[in-house]
């Protein structure tokens, strides 16, 4: 093709693309009192329906505040719908936060009969509150995990940690000393997150806390914060240009699933813009883009700034193997992302006023601007984390589900590029908890001896089969696992084969070694009440350790396999934000 033919091809994908087709179709790009009206009166329907539960409850919080969101500013729209889910709080037995509603909702109307009906329900509150406080909210930000000495390398890392670079893992980390199981080795504030896609109006858009009082963009509909904080946060570092594209993308991604990776993609690009330059960050990624790979993958500690274009555009992106596997479908995405930055924001301001005579300049301009979009839309498949959270205990004491990978369980993406060194394993030592304010902590659960590699779990585990967890490795992140658990093909099956007796070397010793351990006390305790603190994490740690000196290799690896999963739901149950949206009303 000829430069004329690219210049012509390049135009057409950036000016065949009108953004008021959509509208005339009658999709809802804005902000809409029909909108609103519609989602408020699904919700009054569910509110008023006999019966309620979690999932009722969450869905209702969800279209009121989705109400919100597409209320015009100042509109009796939006004071009804901050007055719907006033009511909803005060329902749920919240006053406090039923209070801040109201007095959204107050400052807004100028009807007398849902000012009156507004000062009623305040009076209830009151006398609520006279009675007991909010039940308690465990979304604290102020929960207190051990800290550490950060290492000079990566400040989110411990010291007894450090990145190395070998063939088979790529970048990884190694440990500079042995380490204990229950240290904390990494404490990470994420670069970016994007609520998962019917989790959009439940949680705070930049930071994922879960958004009682959430308070809407004023100007688009798709965006709910938490607090002015985030509010104000967001819009200085993405959504001042966010803001304009985000409609287009929730309609034009049919995969809801996608849409976070889209997001996230754009956040990135957009922070990355503002802060860096365009010009700035086009030049980085061509010298990233042009070095050999080695020279990608050894980097100097003065470079391991997460905050940094340069660090992020050189995370893992496996470019070729995406390729390989999904041809050129992804693209679509990528063209359509750069068409509306180009259409609806002035991101591109330095270089729109190029005269579009230059046609070679045009089209190398928008080629390379392309390629940066596609290598962190790879980036963000390769390295991000599913925010996960846990139900708290009593929404359902029969059923209590701790399955921490469930998907229903997951906010939304998390992009922290200093913790995606860490490999997988099928068999980790080391387990990651989601906290508020985007930080992803990981701790070590098992023992890791000097030089050892730390290995988190991206997925699977050998609670399934070598076949199906290699296969979902590949599909999700492209690579073939070499985990000491592939490697030996380990299964819990295959540890269980063994017969545990003749495995222990010195069987009575080991039962009274065992007994004084009190284990069955510990394991009884936690399933009845799920009283988990330091001083029983400690007791398990040394059944474990009793456990690996009495026994042969094979059958220890049963134990610690278990003990590493009574550590983990040990971390999560006294560490990980809890959704507790109540049960009962
Ligand atoms: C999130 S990144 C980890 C950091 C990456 N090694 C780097 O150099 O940037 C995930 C990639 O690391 C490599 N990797 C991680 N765990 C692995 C394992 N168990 N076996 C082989 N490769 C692994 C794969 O290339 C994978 O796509």
């Amino acid at each position: 093709m000829d430069a004329h033919s690219d210049f012509l091809t390049v135009r057409k994908q950036l000016f065949d693309f009108e953004v008021a087709e959509e509208e005339k179709k009658g999709n809802v790009l804005r902000k809409c009192s029909a909108a609103s009206t519609n989602l408020r009166t699904i919700g009054n329907k569910l509110y008023s329906s006999k019966d309620h539960d979690e999932r009722t409850h969450e869905n209702i919080l969800s279209l009121y505040s989705e109400s919100i969101a597409f209320a015009p500013v100042d509109s009796e729209d939006l004071a009804l719908a901050y007055s719907n889910r006033s009511a909803l709080l005060l329902h749920l037995h919240y006053p406090e936060k039923s209070l801040i509603d109201i007095g959204k909702a107050l400052g807004i109307t100028k009807s007398t009969y849902l000012r009156t009906k507004l000062l009623s329900r305040k009076a209830n509150c009151l006398e609520l509150i006279k009675k007991f406080t909010d039940r308690e909210d465990n979304s604290s930000d102020e929960l207190k995990i051990p800290t550490f000495t950060p290492s000079k390398q990566l400040p989110c890392v411990a010291e007894c940690i450090k990145v190395d670079y070998n063939e088979q893992f790529g970048r990884h980390m190694v440990a500079t000393r042995d380490i204990e199981p229950g240290e904390v080795i990494i404490a990470e504030t994420g670069h970016v997150v994007f609520p998962r896609g019917e989790q959009m109006y439940l949680n705070c858009s930049n930071c994922l806390r879960l958004a009682w009082n959430g308070i809407p963009c004023d100007f688009c509909a798709f965006a709910i914060f938490c607090s002015e904080t985030c509010k104000k946060e967001a819009w200085n570092a993405y959504h001042d240009i966010e803001c304009c594209i985000i409609p287009y993308i929730f309609l034009k991604q049919k995969d809801k699933s996608l849409m976070s990776h889209v997001m996230i993609t754009a956040r990135i690009f957009i922070t990355a813009v503002k802060r860096e330059g365009l010009e700035h960050i086009m030049h980085t990624a061509e010298a990233i883009d042009n070095q050999d790979i080695h020279a990608q993958n050894v980097r100097t500690s003065e470079e391991f700034n997460c905050t940094k274009f340069k660090f992020l555009y050189n995370l893992s992106s496996h470019d070729q193997d995406i390729i390989r596997h999904y041809g050129h479908v992804q693209y679509i995405e990528e063209d359509y992302l750069l068409s509306v930055l180009y259409k609806c924001t002035n991101i591109f301001s330095t270089f729109q006023k190029i005269d579009s005579d230059n046609k070679e300049l045009y089209v190398k301009i928008f080629s390379d601007i392309k390629k940066i979009i596609i290598k962190l839309r790879n980036i963000v498949s390769i390295n991000n984390f599913g925010y996960q959270i846990v139900g708290d205990k009593d929404s359902d004491d029969s059923d209590f589900d701790y399955d921490v990978l469930s998907t229903n369980s997951m906010k939304g993406l998390l992009f922290a590029p200093c913790s995606s060194f860490i490999s997988h394993s099928c068999y980790p030592n080391v387990s990651k908890i989601f906290m508020p304010k985007r930080k992803m902590v990981m701790m070590t659960v098992l023992p890791v001896k000097k030089g050892e590699q730390l290995y988190c779990c991206y997925g699977p585990s050998i609670t399934e089969n070598v076949q199906e967890r290699q296969a979902y490795l590949l599909k999700n992140y492209y690579f073939t696992c070499e985990c000491e658990a592939c490697n030996n093909n380990w299964t819990l099956e295959s540890f269980n084969t063994l017969p545990p007796i003749s495995e222990v070397d010195n069987f009575y010793k080991f039962v009274q070694d065992f007994n004084k351990l009190k284990f069955t006390r510990i394991c009884e305790d936690w399933m009845e009440n799920w009283s988990i603190d330091m001083e029983t994490i400690k007791e398990v740690a040394e059944v474990c350790k009793v456990l690996s000196k009495n026994f042969k290799k094979h059958s220890s690896l049963l134990y610690s396999f278990y003990y590493s999963i009574f550590l983990t739901n040990a971390f999560i149950h006294l560490y990980q934000e809890k959704r507790h949206i109540p049960y009962q009303c």
